[in-house]
């Protein structure tokens, strides 16, 4: 390519810059406008309600079908995702709190979900992120609740029989694991290797053909595994893309998880009932009482009803031992007609029956 024809493509996208530039003030300036009419509405003691899930999602999904490339539809959602998350800091910028420390797979999850404009906070444990939300010190907090290779999160489903908590989204996210040393492993001597017992789990065929001897330890989070690595020459550590940067180390194997299409699901939780968007997922949990059937009799009315279970999960119930409580997740909102009949069936059976929250299904 000649000097003269590249010269001409950079005055072209210089004076396309410009136009983006300005089409972005003006949607910001809207914003601006959605925020003071929101304000204008409001009834007295009424608090206003600035972050509109299901808003965002349609918003995204439009894009998405209205994409002609060449860039993919994910990649032109995830650069709105980040004009509309800069549009509402405007308005107020969202606080969410997140399963630190900074660099988890929580936090990338945090972020694709909202962006980069908010203000985010990394808890020690999934219980703190609940009470920070309860508390009201944040206005969102991000949890993860399913691996495809390990399975459910424990600790987040007992999390939702300890607190009142709503469900306002969900967000799946890839997760690669590479193996990381610091400027000073002596790479033939490594004997640990530090990550979050999941992503030992995740890891563990690749273990044991490369590393069979060495000792396996679990630590509270991939971050808390990378910053060890920096400080000790005999040791690695597993984690992803975001703790490799945060503590610079280096890459000695990468993508090392068992299963290639590995993948995490995560909640948002919040105080705020989102409306249906049309496509739209419901969580809820049901104790029934400890009889022959029990189960079965849960499961008939979504089944002559066509409804389409996406997950179901059992953990002890705090009522008694060897009792039990099962979380369900499915298509629908709960204001939909035919799921609120489902859910009454339902209750007419069941010991307890919580709604957790119905929200928008993962839209990138
Ligand atoms: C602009 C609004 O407020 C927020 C910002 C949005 C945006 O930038 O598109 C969308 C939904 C809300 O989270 C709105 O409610 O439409």
């Amino acid at each position: 390519m000649s000097e003269h024809e590249l010269k001409a493509l950079r005055v072209r996208i210089d004076s396309l810059d410009e136009k983006i530039l300005e089409l972005i003030s003006d949607r910001a300036r809207c914003a601006e406008e959605v925020a003071r009419v929101k304000m204008a509405a409001l009834a007295e003691g009424e608090v206003p309600v600035f972050y509109r899930p299901e808003r965002e999602a349609q918003v995204l999904k439009r894009v998405m079908e209205r994409n002609k490339g060449p860039l993919s539809n994910e990649e032109m959602a995830r650069l709105f995702r980040e004009v509309m998350s800069s549009c509402l800091a405007l308005e107020n910028p969202l606080k969410v709190a997140y399963l630190g420390p900074e660099g988890t797979f929580t936090q990338a999850a945090a972020m694709k979900h909202f962006g980069h404009a908010v203000i985010s906070k990394p808890m020690a444990a999934i219980d703190e992120v609940f009470r920070e939300v309860v508390a009201g010190a944040v206005n969102f907090g991000v949890v993860p609740v399913e691996n495809s290779t390990e399975g459910a999160v424990n600790h987040t489903l007992d999390s939702f029989l300890e607190h009142d908590m709503v469900i306002c989204g969900e967000v799946e996210l890839r997760i690669h694991h590479h193996l990381l040393i610091g400027d000073n492993t002596k790479t033939d001597s490594i004997t640990r290797i530090y990550s979050h017992a999941q992503s030992l789990a995740q890891c563990r065929k690749w273990l044991d053909a490369h590393y069979p001897n060495v000792e396996r330890i679990a630590v509270a989070s991939n971050a808390e595994a990378a910053k060890r690595v920096k400080g000790e020459w005999n040791s690695a550590a597993i984690a992803g893309d975001m703790a490799a940067g945060l503590y610079g180390l280096e890459r000695l194997a990468e993508k090392i998880e068992d299963r290639p299409d590995n993948a995490t699901r995560f909640l948002i939780i919040g105080n705020q009932e989102v409306p249906p968007t049309g496509d739209d997922k419901t969580s809820v949990i049901v104790s029934m009482s400890n009889r022959p059937g029990a189960l079965h009799e849960l499961l008939v009315p979504f089944h002559d009803n066509g409804i389409d279970l996406t997950r179901i999960e059992t953990r002890p119930s705090r009522s008694g031992k060897w009792t039990y409580v099962f979380f369900i997740d499915f298509i629908g909102h709960h204001r939909d007609p035919l799921i609120k009949g489902v859910l009454e069936q339902i209750s007419q059976e069941a010991v307890a029956l919580k709604v957790l929250g119905s929200y928008p299904k993962a839209v990138l």
